[in-house]
């Protein structure tokens, strides 16, 4: 279990990128959403003890990872946003040099583990081949295998499936879903269907804070019933904006509708909508006075 409590970091330029977060995270894939700049990967790096909170404490377990940074490494698989790799090294010989990082000084056993990870995320026949030549899925896939030595128990893969086609993406996905039943795994995305199909619990996060913090399932019942759209020209939108403060304008079909929260049919030619886990995420965006990106 990780727990964080009363967690706080503001940066020297003066912006409180993590504003009191407080979350416990089980066993089993957890999301977090929320625009760019909410403090996703602040509060990330944070829990990988690669940067330290002003206040509050995380724990995994009964160990203090703020304090004990070496035991933040025995436990923890980091997959960063941004993931350099050196041009002419294989993935073999790249991976191999991290697991001497994570302190695999064993030889045969490292090289078993490496093979391992290599199967693991289905790169072991292009093993020998540069990483850097490698497509984008795959050098993602080669991220978590990285992550992944050691055989972590905490798990956390900052917007992992940015930029992939969508073969790759669910390729990706289906191995984070094996990795939850056996780790912590912590996701950050603005993919809002990756949360919907992969994670029993999320959090959305804006300005530093936790805006929302439940199942995607409950998240998404609390708009049933009360989601209504309605077609709009884009001379119309600005006049219906006057009306009605929308969650959304979306393109669907060629046509620009307005989509809002209301009790009630809101107009006649407004049309009740199944809510999906996108308009919960806007519609607590907006809530909060913040806005996609
Ligand atoms: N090292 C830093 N120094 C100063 N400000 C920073 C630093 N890192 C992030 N910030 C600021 O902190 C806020 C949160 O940024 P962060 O990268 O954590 O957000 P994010 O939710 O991960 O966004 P994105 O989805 O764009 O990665 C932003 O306003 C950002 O500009």
């Amino acid at each position: 279990m990780l727990s964080i409590r009363n967690l706080s970091k503001t940066y020297a330029n003066g912006v409180r990128a993590i504003d009191d977060v407080n979350l416990e995270i089980g066993q089993g894939l957890f999301g977090l959403l929320g625009p760019n700049g909410a403090g996703k990967s602040s509060l990330m790096r944070t829990i990988a003890g690669l940067q330290a909170p002003d206040s509050g404490s995380i724990h995994f377990d009964d160990t203090d990872i703020v304090a004990d940074r070496p035991a933040v490494r025995r436990v923890l698989g980091y997959l960063p946003q941004e993931f350099g790799v050196y041009p002419r090294m294989s993935a073999q010989a790249m991976l191999d040099h991290f697991a001497i990082l994570k302190g695999l000084t064993d030889r045969r056993a490292r090289k078993a583990e490496v093979a391992a990870r290599l199967e693991q995320t289905n790169l072991y026949e292009v093993r020998k081949k540069p990483v850097a030549s490698f497509s984008g899925g795959m050098k993602r896939r080669f991220g978590i295998a990285q992550a992944l030595l050691g055989n972590p128990a905490l798990i956390i893969v900052d917007e992992p499936t940015a930029g992939l086609d969508p073969s790759e993406r669910n390729r990706f996905n289906r191995l984070l879903a094996r990795l939850g039943e056996q780790a912590v795994v912590l996701l950050s995305t603005h993919i809002v269907d990756d949360v919907a199909n992969l994670c029993s619990r999320m959090a959305i996060m804006g300005g530093g804070r936790i805006l929302r913090l439940d199942s995607p399932q409950r998240t998404v019942g609390e708009l049933r019933g009360l989601l209504w759209r309605k077609r709009a020209t884009i001379e119309e939108l600005a006049e219906q904006e006057r009306h009605w403060t929308p969650i959304a304008t979306k393109l669907s079909g060629g046509h620009t509708w307005i989509w809002v929260r209301a009790e009630t049919k809101p107009g006649e030619d407004f049309e009740s909508v199944e809510p999906r886990l996108e308009d919960a995420y806007f519609e607590t965006l907006r809530r909060h006075g913040l806005q996609a990106s």
